[in-house]
């Protein structure tokens, strides 16, 4: 779940984009990318760190132009190298630069075919290069005169080739830029539009408060399987390129992934945090009507909008026990289980008084590798807690994600193989609560009720690409567990783009 922003605009985009990446900072923390395009030329700057230590001042007067593309990246293929950090460039056809969010499941075989047969060398073990070949490649067959009939084919040959999860944002040199998005819009990506004095500037992000932030009305998602081209005149044309679009959103996006103020496939992430809260408490009164909880209290941040709903449902008081230290990033997103599990301590501090002789309910978006709701229950405790709930407003994450969220390998998984009541035993709570996998869909449903199904497979190990075996998931355990991990990722050398200024770095 990285993070992609593109902009055509009548003028200099690189601030506006610097602002889009911020702001979507929150769905990758380990590089941050930008491009622009100026007289003919791409203008690169990429590197390992956020976004506010990547971009100088420097790096941004060098990045000139009116159309630009940016990213912020967390990486679920290849290493965390600055060699595999985005936007991506190839010389052809054109000259394309391209950032994607998401995971191709079938890279190995499209890399394998990209060599052999479309003569196309890849240079990192990264799936976006792939993706970007891709494109490159049946853009190739395309004329000189591109226009944008030329551009929905070429992606229309990318849906048949290439499987997984994939929202992506490119620019063609001298041409426009173009986003498409997965056959089942597993990934997200919107796309708005500003009106201002010079004209109307286009807006392309993985989620609408990055366009919020740009002062851009949200126009709307773009549909599984469209495409979007904006022309070098800021003209806009979309168009169906999928066989058979069927609309089976990440349900995780909801879950934790995506920022509450932005509006997901026509549902505001706030409101469906607000309904899991509700449906939460409702499996809890169901379950244990006569409660003693004295105390909900959120394990921030994301889970503080169910959190606060879920109290008020139950009738009991709501409050912060926790403070979070607001310079830690997110400890999920973070590339290592050393550097997480040092990080909740680092981030989250106990406040006695909230806790001291109180049965508390704490309550967590979800549980993944238990690394968050382990620590936090010791702390409840040593803060002189009287029992310890906890509550996750999703159920137990009990299979691994091949789509864009770095959840690898299976033995990883807190709940992987476990009933509730083992995970509750092992991260030492008193008694544990999970959402209920029907109440997470109805809860995104009851916001945005068009949502007939959704990517539920971290849940339930069912994938909706149906090219996913015991034999993939195998290999992909084996090469990006922790251990794994660990072992790669400083030796890759960078192989960029160079443009003819002194000062690169
Ligand atoms: O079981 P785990 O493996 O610990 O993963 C789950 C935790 O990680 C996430 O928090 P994170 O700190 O990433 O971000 P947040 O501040 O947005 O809650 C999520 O909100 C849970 O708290
Ligand atoms: N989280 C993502 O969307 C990752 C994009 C891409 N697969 C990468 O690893 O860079
Ligand atoms: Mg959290």
């Amino acid at each position: 779940m990285c993070g992609i922003v593109g902009l055509m605009a009548t003028q200099p985009v690189n601030q506006a984009l610097y602002d889009a990446l911020t702001v979507l900072q929150h769905r990758g923390q380990d590089a941050a990318g930008m491009m622009t395009w100026h007289e003919g030329r791409f203008l690169l700057r990429k590197s390992n760190g956020l976004v506010r230590d990547v971009f100088h001042t420097r790096h941004m007067t060098r990045l000139k132009g009116h159309l630009g593309i940016g990213h912020v990246r967390y990486p679920t293929a290849g290493s965390s190298s600055e060699a595999e950090s985005q936007p991506f460039y190839v010389n052809s056809p054109y000259g394309l630069a391209l950032a994607h969010n998401g995971n191709l499941t079938n890279a190995d075989q499209l890399k394998q075919e990209l060599y052999s047969t479309d003569l196309r060398h890849i240079n990192t073990s990264s799936d976006s290069e792939v993706l970007l070949n891709v494109f490159a490649h049946e853009l190739g067959k395309q004329g000189h005169h591109l226009n944008p009939e030329d551009v929905f084919d070429a992606v229309r040959r990318v849906h048949r080739r290439c499987r997984g999860g994939y929202a992506a944002v490119a620019m063609i040199n001298g041409f426009g830029m173009v986003a498409f998005r997965d056959p089942h819009g597993i990934r997200p990506v919107v796309f708005g539009t500003r009106e201002t004095v010079t004209g109307q500037d286009v807006m392309i992000a993985s989620e609408s408060v990055a366009l919020d932030v740009g002062g851009f009305e949200l126009a709307r998602d773009l549909a599984p399987g469209e495409a979007i081209f904006v022309d070098m005149d800021g003209v806009v044309h979309t168009q169906q390129c999928a066989d058979r679009p069927s609309l089976v959103p990440c349900i995780f996006e909801h879950v934790y992934l995506a920022r509450p103020d932005s509006i997901l496939d026509g549902a505001y992430v706030y409101g469906t945090r607000m309904q899991m809260g509700r449906k939460l408490g409702d499996r809890i009164l169901r379950e244990w009507p006569e409660h003693d909880i004295d105390v909900v209290i959120p394990i921030p941040d994301t889970s503080r909008t169910s959190a606060l709903e879920l109290a008020q449902h139950l009738g009991v008081t709501y409050r912060e026990g926790f403070m979070k230290n607001r310079y830690i990033g997110r400890t999920f997103i973070m590339p290592g289980q050393t550097q997480r599990k040092k990080s909740v301590r680092q981030k989250l501090n106990a406040i006695d008084i909230e806790f001291a002789g109180k049965n508390v309910l704490l309550v967590d978006d979800s549980i993944v590798r238990g690394t968050t709701c382990k620590q936090i229950i010791q702390m409840a405790r040593e803060a002189g807690a009287n029992r310890v709930y906890f509550a996750s407003a999703a159920p137990p994450v009990r299979y691994p994600n091949v789509y864009g969220i770095d959840m690898p390998a299976a033995g990883e998984l807190i709940a992987h193989g476990r009933s509730e009541v083992e995970v509750g035993e092992l991260i030492g709570a008193d008694r544990i609560f999970y959402q209920d996998l029907e109440d997470l869909k109805d809860a995104c449903r009851e916001v945005n009720p068009a949502l007939e199904r959704f990517d539920c497979s971290v849940f339930d190990g069912q994938y909706v690409t149906g090219d996913i075996d015991d034999a993939y998931l195998a290999a992909l355990e084996a090469s990006r567990n922790d251990a794994a991990k660990t072992q790669d990722g400083s030796v890759h050398a960078v192989v960029d783009l160079h443009n003819d200024v002194e000062d690169y770095g």
